[in-house]
Formats: structure tokens, C-alpha cells, sequence
């Protein structure tokens, strides 16, 4: 992979999901993934943790607070990845509102990085299985359409919420676990 990220792909936006912690807590990565996707980070455009995976990266505890979010940001692009997005989903479940951070290398590296905060209102709702890959799909759809990071990132997050607040319309097994957020949001039509 990251042969043909120096190759091939070179130009090419690429983000990067390191789907390792569900979340439900599942662990979903086998031993040696943690150093797969570290010798991966440098080649792709963007990383999309959320704060498990963030912590399983970095070695950390993972964030229960926006300054331990805003670290561990830093600490990825310090491990060579260029952007990071942090999922902040898992942080203060009773929050209403739900925060995830943008960070990027700034291009005057005595600058420091560059932090953009995304905020959105917390969606009341057990669907919330998907929202890290339909994130990160949407995020490379948005970049594939030319859009700039922080604004393809806040329009994936928009989008997502939406997807989420839809997805009560969706009737899938018998309810009682975590059901999938609805990508079909914008055109959705209920037959009865
Ligand atoms: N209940 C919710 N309401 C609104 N947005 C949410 C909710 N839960 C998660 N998100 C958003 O979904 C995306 C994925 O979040 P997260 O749960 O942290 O990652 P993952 O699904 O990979 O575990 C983030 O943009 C986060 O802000
Ligand atoms: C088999 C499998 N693959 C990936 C995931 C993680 O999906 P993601 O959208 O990152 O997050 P949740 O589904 O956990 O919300 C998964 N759960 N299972």
C-alpha cells in the first residue's frame, strides 16, 4: 500500500480511516495494524481516528477532553501524518453538542499547526453504526470535488448529521441494536 501511495496514488488526495476500535469498543484490528497504519500515515493526505483509535496510535489513554483531543492531534501529525481529523463521538456522551478537531501542518513549521474545531449538535439516537466510514467517504468524496480540507471535513460532518437525524426512518432487523445511519437522507421517501 504505501508503495503505491509513493507511486502510483502520488498526487492523488488519499484519506485514510485507521478502522481499528469500533464503536461499540470492539477491538477490530489484528496485532501489528498499529505500525501498518503509522508507516501509512506520511503517505496519505488525511487521518481519521476517532479517540480510541487516536489513543491505540499514540500510545495514549484516549481523550476525555478537547485539550487532550487537541494533543493528540499533534502528537499524529508528529508521527508524519499531514492532517489529522479527530472523531470526537466518544467524548461526553451526554453532551448536546458533539466536537470533532481538524489539525494541519502549518506551512510555517515555527508557526505551530493549525487547529479548526467542527462542532454539530449531538443527534439523540442508537443508529449511529457507520459514522466513521460514511465520514470518511464523504470527506474524499468532497475532496475528490476540489473542495479545501477543513471545508470538505465541516460539509462530511453536516452531512453526516443529517444522515444520522434520518436514520429513525429506517426499519432494519428487529431494532434492537445499533442500526446504520441513512445515506439516502437527501432523497429518502417513505412508501406506505
Ligand atoms: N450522536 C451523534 N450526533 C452527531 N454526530 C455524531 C454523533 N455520534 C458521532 N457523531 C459524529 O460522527 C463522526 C464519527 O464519530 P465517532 O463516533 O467519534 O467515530 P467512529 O464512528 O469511527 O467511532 C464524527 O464526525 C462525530 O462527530
Ligand atoms: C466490520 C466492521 N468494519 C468497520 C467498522 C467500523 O465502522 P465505523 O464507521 O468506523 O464505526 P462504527 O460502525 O463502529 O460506528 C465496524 N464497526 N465493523
Amino acid at each position: 500500500m504505501s508503495e503505491a501511495l509513493r507511486g502510483p496514488l502520488t498526487g492523488v488526495p488519499v484519506v485514510l480511516d485507521p478502522v481499528m476500535v469500533a464503536t461499540s469498543g470492539d477491538s477490530l484490528a489484528a496485532e501489528g495494524v498499529r505500525e501498518a497504519i503509522v508507516e501509512l500515515l506520511a503517505h496519505c493526505s488525511l487521518v481519521t481516528p476517532n479517540l480510541p483509535e487516536a489513543a491505540g496510535l499514540t500510545g495514549e489513554e484516549p481523550a476525555s477532553d478537547r485539550g487532550a483531543m487537541a494533543r493528540q492531534a499533534q502528537a499524529l501529525l508528529g508521527l508524519g501524518a499531514p492532517a489529522v481529523l479527530l472523531k470526537g463521538g466518544h467524548l461526553g456522551d451526554d453532551g448536546d453538542q458533539v466536537w470533532d478537531l481538524v489539525a494541519r501542518r502549518g506551512p510555517d513549521t515555527s508557526q505551530g499547526p493549525r487547529l479548526d474545531w467542527l462542532d454539530g449538535p449531538r443527534v439523540r439516537t442508537r443508529n449511529t453504526h457507520g459514522t466513521g466510514c460514511t465520514l470518511s467517504s464523504a470527506v474524499a468524496a468532497n475532496l475528490a470535488h476540489g473542495l479545501d480540507l477543513v471545508e470538505a471535513c465541516r460539509r462530511a460532518k453536516e452531512w453526516l448529521a443529517r444522515a444520522l437525524a434520518s436514520s429513525e426512518q429506517l426499519s432494519v432487523g428487529d431494532g434492537s441494536g445499533h442500526g446504520p445511519v441513512n445515506h439516502l437522507e437527501a432523497s429518502w421517501v417513505t412508501l406506505r
